[in-house]
């Protein structure tokens, strides 16, 4: 398994446009999919850093999605409401009260912190949440979770709409049930099922960690789903790096050229990984 440095920073790595150039052509067009997680949203300069990437990718061509998370930021006030929560699977069960709390945090806070950031940028970001437009349909994940979903259908065609009209999406991770009710989806899990449904070129989740890290604390750059497999029955993979890798299974197998796991809090992560010949984080494809 190969390993590097992550210490390098996109202006020194693509030092200039002729050496960008042919990682720009390779991505026009190209619809990538971007997964904010809570833990990766760091300081407002690191969000405007986080946002400015977004619409210079835009301006070279890429159709940019971005989907987020706000666990953490959903505990605070679950906290603060004096709401108790406990995960399974890295899920969060799911009742009423905490729904209320998780669309009011998700759907207001979290979305549109991100679309002003985008927007301050000289973006046209629109903030959905998987209810609006029946972007996501839902179906129930599983009777212990309470009202969690897992994706049945996305609404594409609106998400081209958006692009044709050089408009960001950026999605918080609800949906609407068949029946009218609201759920909660596990945001890796949404950004998955998002790209599969697109078919995109890339899916990136950004989160707190540089990459998959093998037994002995190595980035892995390059990992096959058998990879996968092997370190999650070994226990090297575990906790919150299961939904993604998880994840990142699901979604090649929906049809996403690639998924790559990265650390959201470096600078300029998502340029480095799209632009450059060696990228960040971890490459997982067929
Ligand atoms: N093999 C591994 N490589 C990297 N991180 C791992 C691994 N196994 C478990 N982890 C844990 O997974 C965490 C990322 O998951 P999580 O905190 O849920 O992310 P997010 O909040 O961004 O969705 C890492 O910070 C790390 O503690
Ligand atoms: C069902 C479920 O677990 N939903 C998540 C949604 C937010 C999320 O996924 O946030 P991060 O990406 O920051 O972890 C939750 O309630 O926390």
């Amino acid at each position: 398994m190969k390993t590097r440095d992550m210490n390098r920073d996109w202006i020194a790595t693509a030092r200039t446009l002729s050496e960008a150039l042919p990682y720009l052509q390779r991505y026009t067009d190209a619809i990538v999919v971007i997964k904010l997680g809570g833990h990766a949203m760091g300081s407002d300069e690191a969000m405007d850093t986080f946002a400015r990437d977004v619409v210079l990718m835009q301006q070279v061509g890429v159709n940019p999605v971005i989907v987020h998370g706000g666990g953490p930021m959903i505990n605070q006030m679950l906290e603060k409401l004096d709401i108790k929560s406990e995960f399974v699977n890295g899920k969060r069960v799911t009742d009423e009260a905490t729904m209320e709390v998780v669309e009011m945090v998700l759907s207001g806070r979290v979305n549109k912190r991100i679309v002003q950031a985008i927007n301050r940028q000289g973006g046209k970001a629109v903030g959905l949440s998987g209810k609006d437009a029946n972007m996501i349909t839902c179906d129930p994940a599983s009777p212990d979770l309470g009202l969690v979903g897992d994706p049945s259908e996305i609404n594409v065609d609106f998400l081209h709409t958006l692009f044709n009209d050089d408009a960001i999406p950026v999605i918080a991770p609800l949906g609407a049930g068949r029946g009218g009710e609201t759920y909660n989806i596990n945001g890796d899990t949404a950004a998955g099922a998002i790209a599969a449904a697109l078919k995109a070129d890339r899916l990136l989740l950004l989160t707190d960690i540089d990459g998959v890290r093998d037994a002995s604390g190595h980035v892995v750059t390059e990992l096959t789903p058998g990879q996968i497999r092997q370190m999650t029955a070994d226990g090297v993979i575990a906790g919150g790096m299961i939904p993604k890798t998880e994840t990142a299974l699901a979604a090649i197998a929906g049809g996403v050229r690639a998924v790559v796991i990265l650390d959201g809090r470096a600078p300029n992560a998502t340029l480095l990984e799209l632009f450059t010949e060696h990228g960040a984080g971890s490459l997982i494809r067929a």
